[in-house]
């Protein structure tokens, strides 16, 4: 399931996102090669005027006009001058406009387009992935990383050819002037180079470090920003503000770590580009008043000297961005990999290539020697089960017993390790994911409410309902009444996660929301937490109206949700034990019997070894929650 790491992923990037917008790129970059030809115009023109107008060494001239076009004196000379280096600034800043509009919107537009494609491959992927990636890290790749690559394409991007136009036009001026000069004005670049290198190869890991311990950091606030309810109830703030501490400080550990490096590494280089700019000042200087140095001949005028030194300095600059560009593009790369590695990702759980939609004709549910496991042992053992199409089917039995991961396998978050779950004769793994889904309605232990008013979240499955139709659905889950009277009724706003309503409340709108889809199948799966008699009468009789009609696969904590199920079957530790009617089960006086004992309250009545049993597993829980690690992980949860 884990992907090969991308290689190339920058290229990839650049095919797969770049491509819909490169008319930016291409504008973005032709603005910049405009715009930085126009800045190296003033310091040339400032030459020419210093030789020919102020000094008169020499007549003046612009190179492809004709002589006679060109002012007489030298105050109109001096003037026309003047007038090309305001032109030279205006186009700068009209295309250093362009640039920056084209090439930002080049970035926003790529990074809008990666943050879409990412989450929605992330949210395609199955539970084991999810089960074992943490929300934090994930969050981190569609922030940090799609973020990353927008300051790339935007800064780096823009720095590189900045770098390639001034650096490049510089060398060919320099070169043309004077080019024993340029040798020496040009000495320092190998060692940028070469020192730039080096701190690559240094920075490359410590930033690794970073990113790994940021992600780590968002981990462990979005773990606790999700249990906050358990951190307060268990007054675990000062340890959890102590965790978080820690997790903070090793990331101020990493990020300081790579801030030494890359804080020494900037004004390193500076010196290096200033080593070079004084020997050019010295021997161009030089050059010019004795015409030797250190025994070198070398003949320059003042205005050729005045064009070196504005143009050296002009490049220190983005010789000194060099690494930063470096810096980006290292980052950009491995954050542009993660990203792409995501994409790779393979969900174990997907459609076939052959996949059809499922045809529902009686909604037969099979469970045909199921066996399966979450990675580590084996939780469901060779499991028969079918549920004839209209019929119920209860499922009970202890906690841990596998219940809920019966129905997981009905809506295909995992597929079984060996036999087959199959829905009127059709092996899930050959029909469509969405088929399926959308064939299946499953209203879950812990229902989910997202952000928004109770008729979006009803209408979830289905947008285009009626106001009637959602109103039906929530009367036939007898949630009705209960909305109404909330301040906004339908259109009152459930926070993040419906913290604003009960828990039987949320269970009946998550029933009103499997009502208003129309599943063929229906599975429910009992809330364990306790809700008062009256919504559990309520909740039991909008099951009651809902299974006579189709498919129904109940999963009760409370027996007497299922006592009227056409079937019950008892599970322990993953394998069925009983199965038959409530009445059927009650006679043959084994675990169901003891359950509904337990239940009905009548414990003095059960038989010793049962007894014997429970406590046993009680006493085991309780010591596998005595270490410091047991306490530790259950506040990870
Ligand atoms: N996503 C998961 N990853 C790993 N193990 C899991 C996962 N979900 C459940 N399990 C394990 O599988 C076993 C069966 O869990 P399941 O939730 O199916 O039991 P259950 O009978 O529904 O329990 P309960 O009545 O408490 O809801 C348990 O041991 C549980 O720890």
């Amino acid at each position: 399931m884990e992907p090969r790491q991308s290689r190339n992923p920058m290229g990839r990037l650049l095919r797969t996102y770049g491509r819909d917008h490169w008319h930016a790129l291409a504008l973005g970059l032709l603005a910049s090669l405009v715009a930085r030809v126009a800045d190296l115009m003033p310091p040339l023109l400032l030459g020419l005027a210093v030789d020919t107008v102020l000094l008169d060494e020499r007549a003046f001239d612009l190179p492809g006009v004709p002589t006679a076009w060109l002012p007489a004196t030298p105050a109109t000379q001096f003037v026309l001058v003047g007038g090309l280096v305001a032109l030279s600034f205006l186009t700068s800043s009209v295309f250093h406009l362009l640039r920056g509009r084209a090439l930002n919107r080049f970035a926003q537009r790529v990074q809008h387009d990666l943050r879409v494609d990412s989450y929605d491959r992330l949210q395609r992927l199955d539970s084991a992935f999810f089960d074992s990636r943490q929300t934090g890290e994930l969050m981190s790749i569609l922030s940090n990383d799609v973020n990353n690559l927008e300051q790339f394409l935007n800064g780096g991007v823009d720095g590189a050819s900045r770098l390639g136009v001034m650096v490049g036009g510089i060398v060919v001026i320099l070169l043309v002037l004077d080019a024993s000069l340029a040798l020496v004005a040009l000495a320092p670049v190998p060692f940028v180079a070469y020192f730039t290198y080096r701190y690559v190869g240094i920075y490359q890991p410590t930033y690794t470090a970073v990113r790994e311990s940021l992600a780590d950091l968002y981990s462990r606030l979005e773990n606790n920003l999700g249990g906050v309810r358990i951190i307060k109830t268990s007054t675990a703030e000062t340890y959890e503000r102590d965790r978080v501490a820690r997790a903070s400080w090793d990331y101020f550990e990493k990020n300081w770590a790579a801030i030494r490096i890359s804080t020494t590494f900037f004004p390193s280089l500076r010196v290096i580009a200033g080593v070079g700019f004084v020997l050019t000042f010295l021997a161009g200087g030089l050059w010019v008043l004795q015409g030797s140095v250190a025994g070198v001949a070398g003949s320059l005028t003042v205005g050729t000297f005045v064009t070196f030194i504005f143009l050296t300095q002009t490049l220190v600059w983005p010789v000194s961005e060099f690494g930063e560009i470096i810096n980006l593009y290292q980052r950009a790369k491995a954050s542009a990999r993660r990203i792409f590695d995501l994409a790779d990702t393979q969900a174990a759980v997907r459609d076939a290539d052959d996949a059809e939609p499922l045809q529902v004709t009686h909604g037969t549910v099979e469970y045909d020697g199921v066996s399966f496991g979450y990675g580590r042992g084996t939780v469901l053992r060779d499991v028969d089960v079918t549920v004839p199409g209209g019929t119920t089917l209860g499922i009970v039995g202890p906690t841990g017993a596998g219940k809920s991961t019966v129905v997981e396998l009905l809506v295909r978050m995992y597929d079984p390790d060996s036999g087959a779950v199959r829905i009127d004769g059709q092996d899930l793994r050959t029909v469509t994911l969405d088929s399926l889904r959308s064939a299946v309605g499953y209203v879950s232990q812990d229902p989910f409410l997202f952000y928004g008013t109770v008729r979006e979240n009803i209408a979830y499955a289905r947008p285009d309902a009626s106001e009637r139709e959602v109103e039906d659905a929530a009367r036939r889950a007898n949630a009705h009444e209960f909305v109404r009277n909330l301040p906004d009724g339908y259109d009152t706003l459930v926070g993040e996660r419906g913290v604003k309503l009960s828990g039987g409340q949320r269970q009946r709108i998550s029933i009103a929301r499997a009502v208003l889809a129309d599943p063929d199948v229906f599975v429910f799966d009992e809330a364990t937490s306790a809700v008062d008699t009256e919504t559990e009468l309520l909740i039991q009789q909008s099951i009651a109206d809902l299974t006579a009609e189709r498919t129904t696969v109940v999963i009760a904590h409370r027996l007497s949700t299922v006592r009227h199920a056409d079937t019950i079957v008892v599970l322990d530790d993953g394998r069925v034990v009983e199965r038959g009617t409530h009445e059927e089960l009650l006679a043959r006086d084994g675990l169901y019997a003891n359950l509904w004992a337990v239940q009905a309250g009548q414990i003095d009545d059960l038989p010793p070894e049962f007894v014997a049993r429970v406590r046993g597993r009680a006493a085991e829980i309780r010591t596998d929650g005595d270490g410091d690690e047991g306490a530790d992980e259950s506040t990870d949860q």
